[in-house]
């Protein structure tokens, strides 16, 4: 939970020197995006471990670069029937907001992540059509839209055309999609410098579609198409190990847990590496965890037995193997429910081949974009849906694979996969300091 306390921030891997990159733009914003409580993160962790759990809920407001606004909007008095009050901002205030200053004419590339603790997002700019360009790292197929869909764990970069009136600013804002928003939208202003900053737009913010428009995002997700580059690797045709990993809400003890394929997370207190390295068979669940879940669960209806288990078993694949995932939704404890939930791997892209509805069955194969998938290493599942990912085994090291939205993983929404961990080179001394690898290198001399 420590991103949701703030601990994030944003690093931008420029194009190696002598590189050019496939489109073109003359000057760029960075717009890092997340969503902020009030009660503080060890609140809500303790309220999330107890007996019955106390759900976080929806977050207070939504920050652009840091900053948001609470109990008053930049886009209240001015249009009428709000029920907030206007924002009375001097812009000096550590809420007032970030704001993007452009020339005319112009083409801004704007980077975007969020690194939500629970929302999806969706970003809209008045009047303003983007070009998404760029997918967590790797070129994407330009395509145009007007608006965009972001998960946490995401990030794009899309290419602003500065066409329009250049005697008006207009609004930038992100909404929350996926879960029934309580939370508004969060604002800032495009301010073509031929203004003040301060002039409002003519017309209010944009709207944000529905929470639970799904066919929006789903088509959105569909326009998403690897760009036919020499810095993205072509996606393998066939795979060597299929796992298939069933996402429930469940019971243990009393205690709500997310589970893949029945088995909650608990993550071991020896850091995985050194113990896999070295064989310290006690620092974790020896048994091997679950490669699918039984043909005759309906991912329609509630688990009919809630019962989960813990482990921290790993999923040890063969280095440089091909390993599919087919990440299979459910509905959650509740009727007629079933949530997003953006898949974050660690240590790899993956191609995504495809999102379905239902259960995922082998014919499902037949509609795998085998072509141009994109490849990143961040996928949402849409409820009741699966999504289907292939990757290359070829890192060595333990990586983990999990639900970005933070309390999901809190409550168990995650697997480890390890690869050719015999070659990781050299393990630095700080990764083996606690657990059973600390007892037992860090005695004596080696100390310090
Ligand atoms: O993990 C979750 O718990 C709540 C709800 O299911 C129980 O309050 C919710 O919306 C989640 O995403």
């Amino acid at each position: 939970m420590q991103r949701s306390a703030g601990l994030y921030g944003s690093m931008i891997v420029d194009v190696a020197e002598g590189e050019k990159e496939p489109f073109h733009y003359d000057d760029e914003f960075d717009l890092l995006v997340s969503d902020w409580w009030h009660k503080s993160v060890h609140h809500q962790e303790v309220g999330l471990s107890s007996r019955p759990m106390r759900w976080i809920n929806e977050p207070q407001a939504l920050l652009i670069n840091g900053r948001g606004q609470y109990g008053c909007s930049l886009a209240a008095d001015h249009y009428g029937n709000s029920s907030f009050s206007q924002c009375n901002i001097t812009g000096h205030e550590q809420w007032a907001p970030y704001i993007l200053h452009v020339d005319p004419n112009k083409t801004y590339r704007i980077r975007i992540a969020s690194t939500t603790a629970l929302a999806s997002l969706n970003l809209a700019i008045g009047n303003h059509k983007m070009m998404v360009v760029e997918a967590d790292g790797n070129y994407l197929q330009p395509f145009e839209t007007n608006d965009l869909d972001i998960y946490s764990g995401e990030s794009y970069s899309v290419l602003l055309k500065t066409s329009q009136d250049s005697s008006q600013n207009y609004w930038i804002s992100f909404g929350v999609r996926g879960r029934e928003p309580h939370t508004p939208q969060a604002l800032t202003i495009l301010n073509y410098k031929t203004n003040s900053a301060s002039k409002l737009p003519l017309s209010p913010p944009p709207v944000t579609p529905r929470w639970d428009d799904y066919a929006h995002s789903k088509a959105f997700s569909n326009k998403i198409k690897a760009l036919d580059h020499k810095s993205i690797p072509k996606p393998s045709q066939t795979y060597h190990r299929r796992i298939v990993l069933l996402n429930t809400q469940n019971k243990m003890n009393g205690y709500t847990k997310w589970s893949i394929n029945n088995v909650s997370l608990s993550l071991p207190t020896t850091p995985y590496l050194g113990s896999i390295r070295f064989g310290l068979r006690d620092a974790f669940d020896q048994t091997k965890p679950p490669e699918d879940f039984p043909g005759h669960y309906d991912v329609m209806k509630p688990p009919v037995n809630p019962n989960t288990t813990t482990g921290s078993g790993v999923y040890m694949l063969g280095y440089y193997s091909t390993v599919d995932v087919i990440l299979q939704n459910a509905n959650a404890l509740t009727e007629n429910v079933s949530e997003i939930h953006p898949w974050h791997l660690h240590g790899h892209d993956f191609w995504v081949l495809g999102y379905g509805e239902g259960k995922f069955t082998k014919s499902d194969e037949k509609k795998f974009n085998l072509k141009n998938p994109p490849y990143r290493n961040t996928a949402v599942i849409f409820p009741y849906g699966w999504t289907a990912l292939r990757f290359v085994a070829d890192n060595p090291g333990v990586w983990a694979f999990h639900c970005h939205i933070e309390p999901h993983l809190h409550l168990g929404m995650g697997v480890v996969f390890a690869e050719g961990v015999q070659h990781v080179a050299k393990i630095p001394k700080e990764a083996l300091s606690c657990g059973l690898t600390g007892k037992r290198f860090m005695t004596g001399s080696h100390l310090g």
